[in-house]
């Protein structure tokens, strides 16, 4: 599928961007579905429904509008429609051969900022969150669901960085406050060549889960909108964290899942294991 080009520029960038891959109806069809989420016209078994902290912490009523991420949909058929576009599984599959799990799935509705910075992302690499491996073989679909650009919040990246090995992380240290879960890499070179991906509406960017991201706020009155989901390919193995710098972001998932599912010790891979879906191929490993 990838041109020499595209598979040099993913290997010494560590993502790689494809214009218009999902077609306007299909993204007006996501939105919709998303909208009627937040009106609560249809229960999703798992799903997570996040809110901007600034709105959480204030006394403001919170309605649709608040909500800035869905998390774990992969039990709405609409929604995870997107992880099954077979144009969107073509370019996965070069990354994680043929047997293709979606293993996380989030809509994100990046909120105009509240005034305190919360709406921003810090610079994070998606493979703390991780128990499995190898990393090459995982990798994130993220399509812009609306023109996405420096005002609005896109993603910014640190090209190469994928090539490293995986940082420690944890809370920034953000006065207005930060987002819970919102893990940053503490000490990311500052002088490191960044890029702001702008995209149009559809435009999709693959990337590995090594490379060093983040997004800033959002600095319009519109909530900044895209879709996504993280592969894996079904290969893969579980690892145990215990030990590692990934023993952090463990214990509080360890706490949500126990408080969300009403199980005590969950294990970690576990509530992997559980919201990762086969797309392609067979279930062999995770
Ligand atoms: C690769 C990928 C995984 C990378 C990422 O996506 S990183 C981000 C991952 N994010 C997550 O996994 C989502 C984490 N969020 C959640 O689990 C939930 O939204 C919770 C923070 C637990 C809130 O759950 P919810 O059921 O809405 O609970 P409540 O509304 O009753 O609030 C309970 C207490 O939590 C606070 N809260 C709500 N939303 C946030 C927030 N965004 N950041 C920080 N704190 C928050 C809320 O103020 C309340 O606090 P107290 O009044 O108890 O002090
Ligand atoms: N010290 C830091 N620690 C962790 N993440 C950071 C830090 N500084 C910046 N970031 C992350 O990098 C993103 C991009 O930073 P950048 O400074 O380019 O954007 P910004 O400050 O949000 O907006 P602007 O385009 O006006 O500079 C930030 O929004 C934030 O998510
Ligand atoms: O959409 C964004 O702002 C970035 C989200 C992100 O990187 C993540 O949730 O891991
Ligand atoms: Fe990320
Ligand atoms: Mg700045």
């Amino acid at each position: 599928m990838l041109t020499p080009e595209q598979r040099l520029f993913y290997e010494e960038n560590g993502f790689l961007l494809i214009k218009n891959l999902v077609s306007e109806a299909d993204i007006e069809r996501f939105r919709q579905e998303f909208e009627r989420i937040c009106r609560q016209e249809v229960k999703v078994p798992g799903l997570l429904v996040m809110r901007d902290v600034a709105i959480a912490k204030s006394e403001f009523v919170p309605d649709e509008r608040a909500v800035s991420k869905l998390q774990d949909f992969q039990e709405n058929p609409e929604l995870f429609r997107y992880c099954a576009l077979p144009q969107i599984l073509k370019y996965v599959e070069c990354f994680t051969g043929p047997n293709i799990m979606a293993m996380h799935t989030m809509l994100i509705n990046k909120p105009p900022d509240a005034g305190k910075k919360t709406s921003r992302h810090p610079m994070h690499q998606d493979l703390h969150y991780f128990p499995f491996r190898p990393s090459d073989h995982i990798v994130c679909a993220w399509t812009a669901m609306e023109k996405v650009n420096r005002q609005n919040g896109c993603l910014v990246v640190l090209p190469g960085t994928h090539k490293g090995t995986l940082q420690e992380h944890d809370y920034p240290d953000w006065e207005g406050g930060v987002n819970k879960m919102y893990h940053g890499v503490q000490d990311y070179d500052p002088n490191h060549p960044r890029m702001y991906v702008e995209m149009e509406k559809g435009d999709t960017v693959f990337f590995h889960p090594l490379l060093i991201h983040g997004s800033g706020m959002n600095q319009t009155q519109g909530f900044r909108k895209a879709i996504s989901c993280h592969y894996a390919s079904s290969d893969c193995y579980y690892i145990d964290v215990r030990g590692t710098t990934q023993e952090n972001i463990e214990n509080e998932v360890q706490e949500i899942a126990g408080k969300k599912y009403g199980i005590n010790e969950v294990a970690f891979k576990d509530t992997w294991a559980f919201r990762g879906r086969l797309v392609q191929g067979e279930r062999t490993s995770l």
